[in-house]
């Protein structure tokens, strides 16, 4: 039985009369032991009392008989002065309507203590109509109340923080509408209030998000992992500006487990895409030209043979390197240089179609995307077109360059399908182009890719070759004509590949030139054929001088000087035994430091040998200037000596020339008896060929001196 119920009885005058002395005891149990007062008032200005429960003690502080009656307190003066007033008010609206009542106000203890009451009840009305009693219950709730003012205060600073935040919160449907949405994300998206936003916003998928699928996937992302972090999205702002926002946001769920709402925040990251878009276009960007860079180039391409899959088309892909342009970095300095390579820019954009791409690659290489191609031959007027561009007369600082470049050419899908061969492919091309002389265009082919192929694995086995011991130095002996003695041994290089055999160096010393592997391999040669010169003096008695080839790019590049000089004192060898043959092309470009290091050599007190002399350098005024030992005239004028007068008529002449110089002569490529003859009597001094021996291992070259026992001029040269 409630309390409602109980009043209802308590209304009920003569149901007092028939209650049973049972019924009553029963009756004050219950109203003593419900948590509250019981009450019947008058309707009179004390709300004099006339019966209250034994709860009136707990709840006042005063004990019923004081409150009885008004003897020692009134129920008004008990209820707090500041809301006497509303609370009977209240009471006469409901009595005069003859409805219950139900108030909340402050009662002061007889302790003085505040306590917040509710009390519900209603009028007792006499026979006329008139009110003349309350009813009702009264309880403490001041507990409650003061959870209430908890939770007040927290939403007061929860809603202060959501009201005032710079960062814009929502909480949305999952079906897309904003339940609540704060004045910082309004503002963020560029409405007046929060209530015109989420009136107006009402389809988030389609009226927010740029891309489509946007909503999608923050709805399948919280789903998944219950919140989104950092979820950065394009976004329409009011006035449908785009802007880029980072949202945070998690579901709440109902105790079912089921998704109430969203709730997150929003910040407004624009301006921190704008500045990463321009950090990433810099990247992409070639500072000088402003054309697109070699990060860009994977990109473009990528997205171009795209393109072309979708078309059934080609494209082009034209590797461009300039010929000779380090001269004018050399000879106007680097400013005329980059001036250059911007001229050459423009020029480049002048010359292509809408739809072409232009890399500059690095240096003084361009990448040039030609898309849309039908055929291969497609290419080729818009490779002639960007040569003949470039070959235009550039003027800088008032001079006047004509530029010629060479270009390599791959084209998808026919050379390959994937970016990185197709540029491999371009630069083989290049390569091959430039090796061709420069000044053209070669498109890339199977032939040329076998050729690279086998070029590729010399390279590949040259960086093994020296730790494997494949290389070695076979012998040749050059002979002192008017003796017939072996004045020497030019040392021949040769390589020992596993699968190959025996590789000539006219095969593989260009690639150790390209590669750099060239000053290891020099230096290997030096080494080896010093060691010759101490092992034969050792095993034969003799010290036989020994000549080597020097590359021209290790006197250009090396330390020649310094490395002659050490392996000499490492060998202990003297430096009269060893002579260095440098190729008369050696002398190109870099006069002064040619010179320069061939005195330093001579200084050195090594000998030095032009080799292939007479088919190099055609001003001869070298010859006298230089610290030359020995000229050494090119086998091409010895092989056909006996059909070819001219060739007779060179020799005798190139012969007289040494001579006149008061250098030695040596004649390479002596073959035949005839040859002999003619070159011991034109006074040339050493002769060199198979007519005398082959280039011997050291095997054969052993077997030679046990078999032969060839005779030596080196006592001769050592007393001299
Ligand atoms: N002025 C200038 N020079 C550069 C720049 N980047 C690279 N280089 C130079 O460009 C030259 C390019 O080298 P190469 O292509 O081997 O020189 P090249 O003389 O054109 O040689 P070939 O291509 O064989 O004809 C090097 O000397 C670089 O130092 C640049 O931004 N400005």
């Amino acid at each position: 039985m409630n309390s409602h119920t109980i009043l209802g009885i308590m209304q009920t005058d003569i149901m007092e009369s028939l209650l049973t002395a049972q019924q009553q005891r029963l009756m004050d149990t219950l109203l003593d032991n419900l948590d509250g007062m019981i009450y019947r008032c008058l309707y009179d200005d004390s709300w004099t009392m006339i019966y209250v429960s034994k709860g009136c003690e707990m709840l006042t502080g005063y004990p019923p008989f004081s409150l009885l009656l008004n003897k020692e307190t009134s129920y008004e003066r008990i209820t707090h002065p500041d809301d006497r007033e509303m609370a009977r008010g209240i009471i006469a609206e409901a009595v005069s309507k003859h409805e219950r009542f139900e108030l909340e106000y402050r009662i002061i203890r007889a302790d003085g203590e505040v306590l917040w009451v509710a009390e519900r009840g209603s009028g007792v009305f006499d026979d006329g109509g008139q009110p003349v009693a309350l009813e009702g219950i009264i309880q403490d709730i001041s507990r409650r109340k003061q959870i209430e003012q908890a939770l007040f205060s927290t939403e007061q600073k929860y809603r202060s923080m959501f009201d005032n935040s710079t960062l814009g919160m929502f909480q949305t449907t999952e079906s897309g509408t904003y339940l609540n949405a704060n004045p910082a994300l309004a503002k963020l998206y560029g409405y007046a209030s929060a209530a015109e936003l989420i009136s107006d916003l009402n389809n988030i998928s389609t009226q927010l998000y740029v891309s489509e699928n946007r909503r999608s996937e923050f709805t399948e992302a919280i789903r998944s992992y219950g919140r989104v972090q950092n979820f950065e999205s394009e976004v329409y702002q009011h006035d449908g500006k785009a802007i880029w926002i980072s949202e945070n946001a998690h579901a709440v769920y109902d105790t079912l487990g089921n998704i109430l709402y969203y709730e997150g925040t929003v910040e407004d990251i624009t301006e921190r895409k704008n500045h990463e878009r321009q950090i990433r276009q810099l990247a992409v960007t070639d500072n000088l030209t402003g054309l697109l860079n070699r990060h860009a180039f994977s990109g473009k391409l990528a997205s171009l043979i795209a393109e072309a899959d979708k078309m059934q088309r080609k494209i082009a892909i034209a590797f461009i390197d300039l010929d000779h342009f380090k001269l004018i970095n050399d000879t106007l300095g680097h400013r005329a240089g980059d001036k250059l390579l911007e001229k050459v820019a423009q020029r480049l954009i002048q010359s292509t179609r809408p739809t072409d791409e232009i890399v500059r690659f690095g240096g003084d290489e361009f990448v040039m995307l030609y898309p849309g191609l039908r055929s291969v031959d497609d290419a080729e007027p818009l490779l002639a077109r960007v040569m003949e561009t470039i070959s235009q007369p550039i003027e800088i600082n008032d001079y006047v360059f004509n530029m010629t470049c060479s270009v390599g050419v791959s084209i998808y899908p026919d050379h390959a399908q994937d970016i990185d061969t197709l540029l491999s492919c371009a630069d083989s091309a290049l390569y091959s182009a430039k090796n061709a002389g420069k000044n053209k265009a070669q498109m890339f082919s199977g032939t040329l890719a076998q050729q690279l192929g086998e070029r590729n694995e010399i390279e590949y086995g040259l960086g093994h070759a020296l730790q494997r011991e494949e290389l070695m130095l076979y012998y040749q002996p050059k002979i002192n004509m008017q003796h017939g003695n072996i004045s020497a041994l030019e040392a021949l290089i040769r390589w020992q590949h596993p699968e190959r055999g025996l590789i000539p160096p006219d095969q593989f010393i260009p690639v150790a030139e390209e590669t750099g592997h060239i000053f290891a391999i020099g230096e290997w040669v030096l080494q080896t054929a010093c060691q010759k010169i101490k092992s034969m003096q050792k095993e034969w008695g003799y010290l036989v001088p020994v000549a080597v080839n020097v590359s021209p790019i290790q006197f250009l590049r090396g330390n020649l000087v310094e490395t002659v000089q050490r392996v000499l004192r490492q060998q202990r060898v003297p430096p009269h035994l060893l002579t260095l043959e440098v190729t008369e092309n050696a002398r190109f470009k870099d006069e002064a430091m040619f010179t320069r290091t061939l005195e330093q050599l001579k200084h050195l007190g090594v000998c030095i040998a032009i080799d292939d002399f007479g088919i190099g350098y055609s001003n001869m005024a070298y010859l006298k200037n230089y610290p030359i030992d020995e000229l050494k005239i090119d086998k091409a004028f010895v092989q056909d000596l006996e059909q070819s007068v001219t060739n007779g008529n060179i020799l005798l002449a190139l012969v007289n020339l040494g001579k006149s110089l008061h250098k030695s002569v040596t004649a390479e490529g002596i073959e035949t008896e005839y040859q002999h003859q003619f070159l011991l009597h034109s006074g040339c001094d050493v002769g060199q060929g198979y007519y005398y021996s082959r280039p011997l291992s050291e095997q054969a070259l052993a077997e030679f001196m046990r078999k032969q026992k060839p005779k030596f001029d080196h006592l001769q040269r050592v007393a001299g």
